[in-house]
């Protein structure tokens, strides 16, 4: 998988000779119907021996232009994430007033000309170009309705909802959601060690998490996310952190 963060004006030649299977969205949290997408698309790109290219966003555009951060996930888990399926470009487009003025018409001829799409696989509510003209109808006028294959939204599974059971401490309801267990990054801020992924306010109170090496440990959660325990600062911040359940 070859790796590209970058803005989108950096990225007008990507030497594509193939037509290809595109998948777009920010897919914070990479839950259930995220993966159930990626599926989809890493089938079809093998079915029809077109390279698969995913698209994503170094920040999510609504949130950029509300000025707020609640991510579940930092941009090294998901593109660890991602990697499973198999892509053969993963596209990290910088968010920044350039890109979200990007007309949908601009958009469309990018993702026509530079990354040679074929099919492009959307949520049925996927939005694109300045003020978010663009849409799912936009994309079968500008392609053909063939081309465009829409996934039809479950309401109950979001990367919003998945924020709030964060709120209400409820851990396994979330691993259920995701068909996995949730990762917890670390940060030393001020001299205090705090949770700096999931970017949501945690129930305060002991949680069980486990590393790479499967080994579980207690944490205590108080008041902004600061952390209680007995790993050492080090290990906290090196290793990889997964969030097990809530005692
Ligand atoms: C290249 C590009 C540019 C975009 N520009 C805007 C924009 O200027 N304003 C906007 O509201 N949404 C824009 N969007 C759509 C947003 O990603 C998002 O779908 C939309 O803001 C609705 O977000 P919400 O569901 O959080 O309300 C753009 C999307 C893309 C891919
Ligand atoms: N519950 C769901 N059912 C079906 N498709 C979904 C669901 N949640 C997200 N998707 C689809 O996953 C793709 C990536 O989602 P993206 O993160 O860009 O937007 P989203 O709709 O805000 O997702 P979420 O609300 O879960 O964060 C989109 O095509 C979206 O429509």
């Amino acid at each position: 998988m070859k790796i590209f963060q970058e803005t989108i004006q950096n990225l007008q030649d990507l030497n594509q000779t193939q037509n290809s299977i595109v998948v777009i969205g920010y897919f914070d949290g990479l839950h259930k119907y995220h993966q159930q997408i990626l599926n989809k698309a890493k089938q079809l790109a093998m079915k029809q021996k077109k390279p698969f290219i995913f698209v994503t966003f170094d920040q999510k555009i609504g949130n950029f232009l509300k000025n707020e951060k609640h991510d579940l996930i930092s941009q090294t888990t998901k593109i660890k994430l991602v990697n499973q399926y198999n892509p053969d470009m993963y596209i990290e487009l910088k968010v920044d007033d350039y890109l979200v003025n990007y007309s949908k018409e601009q958009f469309i001829r990018w993702l026509k000309n530079i990354l040679l799409a074929d099919t492009l696989i959307v949520g049925q509510d996927f939005k694109f170009g300045a003020r978010a003209m663009g849409n799912v109808d936009t994309l079968i006028e500008y392609f053909s309705a063939k081309q465009i294959i829409v996934f039809k939204r479950n309401n109950i599974i979001s990367s919003q909802e998945i924020r709030e059971l964060v709120n209400q401490g409820e851990i396994q309801k979330i691993s259920k959601q995701l068909k996995r267990c949730l990762e917890i990054e670390f940060e030393n801020k001020d001299n205090e060690i705090r949770i700096k992924y999931p970017q949501s306010k945690f129930m305060n109170g002991t949680y069980q998490i486990s590393n790479q090496d499967n080994e579980k440990y207690e944490i205590t959660i108080n008041e902004n996310n600061k952390i209680n325990c007995d790993l050492s600062q080090e290990q906290l911040l090196n290793d990889h952190w997964q969030i097990l359940l809530k005692k």
